[in-house]
């Protein structure tokens, strides 16, 4: 680590503790991001999910992964350097972002997506803050929970951060994929244009309670796998109407209105995959500039002449899950309208005290506003640390380019998260116990929100 000079810290998150330093042969600024975790051999490093997965993807909107570092028993990861989070930008803004900034932002998070699930990865945990901004650069950042899309389920591990959690992870779908990653896209596109959260869950139950507010509880029609799985863990959806989401966010394009929807669609079968977005016509005035010729970073999808997405068209299309929106024919079922044939029959409620059906338009901007703003994230920030200090043991460098992945070693369990209970439904969820709450504005809300 002598190689660097730290200059300070830039995020505090689950796993590690990031670090803006510079390096002293180049000069170049990166972020250093320590491990909390102790890693005492080079096996168990190598076969991290932010190492296997990181170290094969080279895009211009996945943050680079430059070289990991073990010293003393301390796991380093050098990648290049961002200069803040969405979050960050978010979290003070007063004034809303404009829809030719999200839709700059989002078209290029789209094709790094794009890239990362056609390499057979999904990123699982995407979020304002995985999503780094460097002079109108965006990219993909914190691979630390990417899965494999041909890994073996069934995936009960702790996944993603509550808010952005897509339905079938929240009802303990043993087979979920890249779905997942569009959903939490969906959610945050929302939050960039109110500077609100979509789904402010408190609880498990409760983000299913507000996904319903906002969705309308899904029928047999809109989701039939999700009806399954909530019957296969004796749940029940509350009755909820939905909303329509052009009043949840108002004053932006319906193209706009319409990808949030299908992204937050129900059922993950009838979200669109990446490149199916990108051909969305929210991006039709954005130019896919493949990534070998950009070379000068702001020359694409900034204010460009409407002249489609060719490029991207050009790739190869078709997704991993059926259901492609922007063909001749829609497929995705989801519809603004309130649901109107909820289930009947004695439902095993979330706690239902507080849940107001939405009726009205009136109802749903008391809901907008009831959502709590930003707050500087409690565990994000920047703590004197220990960092570098190499206590005079044994200097082990070595380059992630020399690295060789091991022989199928389990991989280190998170040590913070709690774990989303492998068919723990039997009483022990809080989708079960935990109190469906409406938001008392001006509360205090803890932004991070893994559990
Ligand atoms: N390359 C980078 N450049 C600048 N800042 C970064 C970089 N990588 C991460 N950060 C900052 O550090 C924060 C935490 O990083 P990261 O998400 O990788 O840590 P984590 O421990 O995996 O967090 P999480 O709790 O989200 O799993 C990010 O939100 C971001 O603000």
């Amino acid at each position: 680590m002598e190689r660097y000079k730290i200059i300070k810290e830039v995020g505090n998150g689950t796993f590690g503790t990031v670090w803006r330093a510079l390096s002293k042969q180049s000069g170049e600024v990166v972020a250093i991001k320590k491990m909390k975790k102790k890693y005492y051999s080079w096996e168990e490093c190598i076969n991290l999910r932010e190492v296997k997965s990181l170290r094969k993807m080279n895009h211009p909107n996945i943050v680079k992964l430059k070289e990991v570092i073990r010293e003393n028993d301390v796991l380093y990861f050098v990648f290049e350097y961002m200069e803040c989070n969405l979050y960050q930008l978010m979290k003070d803004r007063r004034k809303l972002f404009s829809e030719a900034e999200v839709r700059n932002w989002f078209f290029q998070v789209f094709q790094g997506l794009a890239y990362i699930h056609q390499r057979g990865y999904f990123h699982r945990d995407l979020k304002p803050e995985n999503l780094l901004v460097s002079k109108g650069i965006i990219k993909v950042a914190d691979f630390g929970l990417a899965r494999e899309i041909n890994s073996q389920p069934p995936f009960t591990e702790y996944v993603s951060t509550r808010w952005y959690r897509a339905p079938e992870v929240l009802l303990q779908s043993p087979t979920y994929g890249p779905p997942v990653d569009m959903w939490a896209m969906g959610a945050i596109m929302a939050e960039l244009f109110t500077l609100r959260p979509l789904f402010p869950g408190s609880s498990e139950g409760d983000e299913i309670y507000k996904i319903c507010c906002v969705l309308g509880s899904p029928v047999k029609s809109v989701w039939p796998d999700g009806l399954e799985l909530a019957n296969a863990i004796n749940y029940q959806f509350p009755q909820v109407a939905g909303a329509r989401l052009s009043v949840l966010i108002p004053g932006v394009s319906e193209d706009a209105i319409n990808l949030i929807r299908s992204l937050c669609s129900w059922d993950p079968c009838k979200r669109p995959t990446a490149l199916e977005a990108l051909q969305h016509p929210f991006f039709q005035s954005c130019i896919y500039v493949p990534p070998a010729l950009r070379s000068k970073p702001a020359t694409y999808a900034r204010t460009p002449p409407p002249a489609g997405t060719r490029g991207v068209l050009e790739q190869k299309s078709g997704g991993r899950y059926p259901g492609s929106l922007y063909n001749a024919k829609p497929t995705n079922s989801f519809s603004a309208k309130p649901q109107a044939s909820l289930g009947a029959g004695v439902q095993r409620k979330l706690d239902m005290n507080n849940q107001d059906v939405i009726k009205n338009d009136k109802n749903l901007k008391n809901y907008v506003k009831q959502q709590p703003r930003y707050r500087p994230p409690g565990i994000n920030a920047p703590s004197a640390g220990n960092f570098g200090k190499t206590h005079g043991v044994t200097d082990v460098t070595e380059k992630l380019a020399n690295l060789t992945v091991g022989s199928g070693r389990p991989l280190a369990k998170p040590a913070v998260p709690p774990p989303m209970k492998a068919g723990g439904w039997n009483g022990q969820s809080d989708l079960f116990h935990g109190r469906s709450q409406e938001l008392n504005p001006g509360r205090s809300y803890i932004r991070k929100v893994a559990g």
